[in-house]
């Protein structure tokens, strides 16, 4: 079992904003983490990731405890790509995905480093760009690069909070497909969307949160109109599109 969270409690002073969360994520699988504004999926992936540290639970990677590892350890085993960087330093796009090769250099990058952040410029469709300075980037560019730099890290286990937020729809799926392609076998991946349908087609597995509590947990088999209403507060169709469950907003309740 690549990812354990175990009855996770976590709050921010008095308020409390994950209760009891319990999931396990095996090598391979993507899970998507979704729910309403404020449902705590955003925390739940700085728990992971140790920004921020649970009051009671635990963390598993491969069945070690996260807390027992090393800064650079975890830094290697754990990729992150945040909501948004509140402030990005006026690095090149090629210089800001090598900082994710950091945690295996010890003095100075070598031929591989290069080799692996080249590849993933190449995937990412960041040659043109890779000399500008990220500041200078649309969201969606900048959205990717960091992207890349998590993926630089070649980690274990990949934590995306709403990677496709500033993307249109060609790159929405162009980097999804991307993130699936290097899923592969090794790497368990948790994904926190807004788009229930890329939901839908990306994940193995669905959490949905409320209220910091986790609301139902299982395969698509969860995204049914009477979770959905219940959470979201929003009458909702699910159709089934060419054999792909597509999620439908009607109306407010
Ligand atoms: N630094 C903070 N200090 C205090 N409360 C916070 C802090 N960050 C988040 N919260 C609160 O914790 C709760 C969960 O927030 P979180 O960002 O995890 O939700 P989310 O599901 O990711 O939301 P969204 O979909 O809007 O990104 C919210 O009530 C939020 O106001």
């Amino acid at each position: 079992m690549k990812l354990e969270i175990d009855g996770v409690h976590f709050n921010y002073q008095s308020q409390s904003v994950l209760e009891d969360v319990n999931f396990k994520l095996d090598h391979g699988e993507v899970l998507a983490l979704i729910g309403p504004n404020g449902s705590g999926k955003s925390t739940l992936l700085k728990c992971i990731n140790r920004i921020l540290k649970p009051q009671v639970g635990s963390i598993l990677i491969d069945g070690d405890i996260t807390t027992d590892y090393h800064q650079q350890e975890m830094a290697k085993c754990v990729g992150y790509v945040p909501q948004e960087e509140s402030k990005n330093f006026p690095t090149s796009v090629f210089e800001t995905v090598m900082m994710g090769r950091k945690p295996y250099i010890n003095f100075k990058a070598q031929d591989e480093d290069l080799e692996i952040v080249a590849a993933i410029i190449d995937e990412l469709g960041l040659e043109d760009i890779a000399q500008r300075n990220i500041n200078q980037l649309s969201g969606g560019q900048q959205q990717k690069v960091l992207v890349g730099r998590a993926l630089a890290q070649q980690p274990e286990v990949l934590l995306l909070d709403e990677p496709t937020s500033n993307l249109d729809l060609k790159h929405q799926l162009e980097i999804l497909n991307l993130i699936q392609a290097q899923i592969k076998d090794n790497i368990s991946s948790v994904i926190a969307l807004h788009d229930l349908s890329l939901a839908a087609r990306y994940s193995d597995k669905i959490i949905i949160l409320k209220d910091g509590k986790i609301f139902a947990a299982g395969g698509l088999e969860v995204l049914t109109p009477e979770n959905l209403e219940a959470v979201y507060e929003v009458e909702v169709s699910v159709a089934d599109v060419g054999g792909r469950k597509v999620i439908i907003p009607e109306r407010p309740i």
